[in-house]
């Protein structure tokens, strides 16, 4: 289990992170989410051992993790990190990347593991081409699969499939968190993409203003966001009389009290969303079609 206990964190003196508690089992996945600056990488250097911990203690079972003013070589077997640099060897092959760490004692199984990690990631493909020779969002995935081979027991992940075109990434995600489950894989993922937390993570932590402000599953947070800051990571979202509605929550009706005038419609693949003003406000609706700009439309709330 990883457990990090009261830990604050600042790069000058004032702090980025202030008071951070929170735990990890194995095999769970725990995301960070929070706006940008709010400290999410921050935390993942501090957990990974990067930086030097002044207050506070991170734990992975019986191991407290420590800096570099402790470590020669920064971080630890049990734990992998894949951050936006992926430090891969360019001149060498996907294969050879992804088996660097692998044991050529048991040529077998050492195959075989490559095999399943390039099937993981999708590059089956490229097993043979050089790095160098790779996109962006290749490179991300060589990267993940280098890490899942050296079968680390916590995993820790900033913006995992940034890089990661859309054909892709939803396979890729689903390949990856159930690689993660099926081998009782801890995982940590900062990110901003709700996509990559809902479905997939155990538990959500919400960072803001230096502290975790929520945590909870992503059904609950989803449903119950407790501020405009935590419906923002999952959709559009109107605050009418101090509530927190989502956009598909507002109805389009022939007839209601409340009235709004529109100002645009916004082709949304399978809808529209129709921005609107009301109470000198504006409000965003999701409808079936698109609106005239001016028309008064009537709508009702569907919670
Ligand atoms: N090496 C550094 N030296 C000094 N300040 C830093 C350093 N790295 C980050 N910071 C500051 O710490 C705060 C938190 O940054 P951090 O990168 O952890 O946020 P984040 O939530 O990961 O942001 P993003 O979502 O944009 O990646 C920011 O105010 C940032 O300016």
């Amino acid at each position: 289990m990883l457990r990090v206990k009261n830990l604050s964190f600042g790069y000058t003196n004032t702090n980025v992170l202030q008071n951070i508690s929170f735990t990890v089992n194995a095999g769970e996945y725990k995301a960070i989410i929070g706006e940008s600056g709010s400290g999410k990488s921050t935390l993942i250097k501090l957990i990974f051992g990067e930086y030097d911990v002044e207050q506070g203690q991170i734990f992975w079972k019986d191991t407290e993790i420590l800096g570099p003013k402790y470590n020669l070589v920064v971080g630890y077997d049990f734990m992998k990190s894949v951050s936006q640099e992926f430090d891969l060897m360019p001149y060498t092959s996907v294969k050879n990347n992804i088996g660097k760490h692998l044991s050529r004692f048991y040529p077998e199984e050492k195959e075989q593991r490559t095999q399943e990690l390039l099937k993981t990631v999708e590059l089956e493909d490229f097993a043979q081409t050089k790095v160098k020779h790779l996109s962006g969002g290749q490179k991300q995935r060589v990267a993940l699969a280098r890490a899942l081979a050296n079968e680390p027991e916590i995993l820790l992940l900033d913006e995992p499939f940034s890089h990661i075109d859309n054909f892709k990434k939803q396979s890729l995600r689903r390949n990856i968190f159930n690689y993660l489950k099926a081998n009782n894989i801890a995982c940590i993922v900062a990110t901003h993409d709700r996509n990559d937390v809902l479905g997939f993570a155990d538990e959500i932590l919400v960072l803001n203003n230096k502290t975790i402000i929520a945590k909870d599953t992503p059904q609950n947070l989803y449903n119950n966001p407790k501020s405009p800051l935590i419906a923002s990571f999952f959709e559009e979202f109107n605050v009418i009389n101090n509530a927190i509605y989502y956009a598909h929550q507002l109805k389009i009706v022939k007839d209601s009290e409340l009235k709004a005038v529109v100002k645009q419609s916004y082709f949304n693949g399978g809808s529209w969303l129709i921005e609107a003003i009301f109470n000198d406000n504006l409000i965003y609706i999701l409808h079936l079609n698109s609106i005239p700009i001016g028309t008064t439309i009537h709508f009702r709330i569907a919670k």
